[in-house]
């Protein structure tokens, strides 16, 4: 066989293993009413479920319910960057025919609209950035391949700290500096990963292809993906909007909050945006757009007539039981902590998926998303036995999207943080500028006091 295979942990290694999570667990865990006694607000939740107020953000508003007489308002979900919906945003850009990720990426780091000149400029700065570190791709991406392009992405950019002249300057002039050249980095970090695994440990050719400086940020991650370096203008503009709907959401996302932490303690830029991108490829976050084309496949697998509404509930109570699909008890894609009657990034993502799929084989996978939207909430309330209003995220119909621009399934996650790095940039800059406190919240601890017992008098 070609390709390498990763080696399997010894028996031995195994054995001993067991033994020790058998021990673990007589040790570890605790009866999960000590958190209601503790008041303790898990996942930073207060009991409605709303967030609790870790700062303040001028970045970007994500609303997603009205809060009425102490009860939350299920509504139709909207979402700024920096005051502007992302809508406006997307058809200002499309009605000048222009792209609007770079546009977007100014917007997050400054805080306001650029003018034609500025946009001008920083395009040309972002196109003069794309290129990787001399052997940075033999030295950091092709000696230690990984299967994984989201580890690769974080590997690199911890990296690049080793190449950068002022790793540890965390003045805003110097985070801004790193900020736009890991924006402009990320695309070819992520072909180059793509290109070296697809060599690695799939056997198949791999085309290193240089970024074209008159291309912009979605023009060259097709020109480096594709062989052929071919795309069309249409597919560039549906990856673009793509990439300007996930820039940004918020300070208290998993992976931004994980940036901000990080930031607090004025650590540097690599090692920060290294954790969003970490926190970014769960499966409860960004990770959930690559899992709900798993779940497609499980789907397309275990159904017999894909129109058919009580054999799709039927799987997703089974999913929801843990009895079907990778076993999480999740359905992947439903599910939001701030939006409740939908989110706006999901109604854009599945005019596009449906406009798309119409009268290609695509036809049946949109489908079943669209099954998976309809049945699931009722699915989850039964399991939660309340009336509480579900939506669809953004990451249920984003990789249709991405498969029928031909985007290889392991490259969904890692377009999302590619996307991401703008917001997450802009973030830190924000909590740099502003935050001035180490972030530290508190656990509660309920281990008793034990007196030492010297290593012979142990039984
Ligand atoms: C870019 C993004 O991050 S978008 C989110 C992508 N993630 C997914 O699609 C994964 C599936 N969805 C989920 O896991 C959740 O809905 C999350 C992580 C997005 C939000 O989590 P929460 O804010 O904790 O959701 P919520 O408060 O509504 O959860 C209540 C309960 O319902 C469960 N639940 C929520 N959504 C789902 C779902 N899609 N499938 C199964 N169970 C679910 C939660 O696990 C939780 O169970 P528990 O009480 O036993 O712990
Ligand atoms: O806001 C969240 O919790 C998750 C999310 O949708 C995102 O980061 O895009």
């Amino acid at each position: 066989m070609y390709g390498k295979t990763l080696a399997a942990p010894n028996e031995q290694l195994n054995q001993d293993i067991q033994l020790l999570c058998g021990e673990y667990a007589r040790y570890n865990g605790f009866d999960e009413e000590l958190c209601n006694k503790f008041g303790v607000k898990r996942g930073l939740r207060n009991a409605d479920g709303t967030g609790v107020v870790a700062g303040i953000t001028q970045v970007c508003n994500v609303h997603g319910y009205l809060l009425s007489e102490g009860e939350k308002l299920p509504i139709d979900g909207e979402l700024t960057y920096r005051g502007y919906s992302i809508t406006d945003l997307i058809a200002g850009a499309q009605a000048e025919n222009r792209y609007s990720c770079e546009e977007t990426a100014w917007l997050l780091l400054l805080g306001f609209l650029p003018t034609g000149a500025q946009l001008n400029r920083f395009s040309e700065i972002l196109a003069d950035n794309r290129e990787l570190p001399e052997n940075f791709t033999e030295d950091m991406i092709m000696k230690v391949a990984s299967p994984n392009i989201m580890n690769m992405l974080a590997r690199s950019v911890l990296a690049l700290y080793t190449y950068d002249p002022r790793p540890d300057d965390y003045s805003i002039e110097n985070v801004m500096r790193q900020s736009i050249e890991l924006i402009a980095r990320m695309p070819s970090i992520m072909a180059a990963a793509y290109q070296v695994k697809k060599r690695v440990y799939d056997g198949r050719s791999m085309y290193l292809h240089n970024p074209n400086p008159e291309f912009s940020t979605a023009q060259n991650i097709l020109r480096m993906l594709r062989s052929d370096k071919q795309f069309t203008e249409e597919e560039a503009h549906l990856l673009d909007l793509c990439l300007t709907l996930h820039s940004e959401h918020g300070g208290g996302n998993c992976s931004t909050f994980a940036v901000r932490v990080l930031t607090s303690a004025q650590t540097d830029t690599y090692s920060a945006i290294a954790a969003g991108i970490g926190a970014l490829k769960g499966p409860r976050h960004g990770g959930a757009n690559h899992k709900v084309i798993e779940q497609l496949e499980y789907l397309k697998a275990n159904v017999y007539d894909w129109d058919d509404d009580n054999e799709i509930r039927e799987y997703l109570r089974r999913a929801v039981a843990g009895e079907a699909g990778d076993r999480s008890g999740l359905i992947y894609g439903m599910g939001h902590a701030v939006y409740t009657k939908s989110d706006p990034r999901a109604r854009v993502l599945k005019q596009n998926a449906m406009k798309l799929a119409k009268g290609t084989d695509y036809e049946g996978e949109f489908r079943l998303l669209d099954a998976v939207e309809r049945l699931a909430p009722d699915v989850l309330r039964e399991k939660w036995g309340s009336d509480r209003t579900t939506c669809a995220n953004v990451d249920l119909y984003s990789g249709l999207v991405y498969r029928m621009l031909r985007i290889p399934d392991e490259l969904h996650t890692p377009l999302f943080a590619i996307a991401r790095t703008a917001g997450w940039c802009a973030h830190r800059l924000e909590e740099l500028s502003t935050g001035k406190k180490i972030i530290r919240p508190a656990y509660k601890s309920i281990v008793g006091a034990h007196s030492y017992v010297p290593l012979a008098q142990r039984g």
